[in-house]
């Protein structure tokens, strides 16, 4: 009873993952700053490594910026299904999620400057 139980849930949760997956892959396929965003992470991580520099801010960082973005892109398709006509309400929403993204981004630059630039400067002095 318990083994079936933890089979169910194990299948729901890989169903829900795949979900999830179709997001993101959906995302990286529609969203030219989400690709940037991905690949930007990438780097930052690989000079981290690198450098030997702390992993942890970088990687939370990263995903900070990811997460923002995909909420981004889900608000913009259901305010989209919701509101095709232009509505000030509409504007609000967009103009803050996108506000969000940027903040994040900001954040995640400082973020990188400060764990990546002493030793960027140590290797380079
Ligand atoms: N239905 C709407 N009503 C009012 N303003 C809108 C609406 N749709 C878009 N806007 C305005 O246009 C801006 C850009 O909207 P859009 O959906 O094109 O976002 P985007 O970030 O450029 O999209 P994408 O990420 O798909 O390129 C919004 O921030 C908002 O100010």
């Amino acid at each position: 009873m318990r083994s079936d139980g933890s089979a169910l849930s194990w299948r729901r949760w890989v169903r829900s993952a795949g979900f999830a997956w179709a997001g993101i892959v959906h995302t990286y396929r529609v969203q030219a700053n989400f690709r940037i965003e991905v690949w930007a992470g990438m780097l930052a991580v690989t000079l981290t490594l690198a450098l030997r520099a702390p992993l942890a801010p970088i990687l939370l960082a990263c995903a900070l910026v990811l997460s923002v973005e995909l909420l981004n892109t889900a608000l913009e398709a259901a305010l989209d299904l919701a509101s095709p006509e232009w509505h000030p309400l509409a504007k609000v929403a967009k103009d803050a999620a996108a506000g969000a993204v940027l903040m994040a981004s900001v954040g995640a630059l400082l973020v990188g400057l400060a764990v990546l630039g002493p030793p960027l400067l140590r290797l380079l002095g």
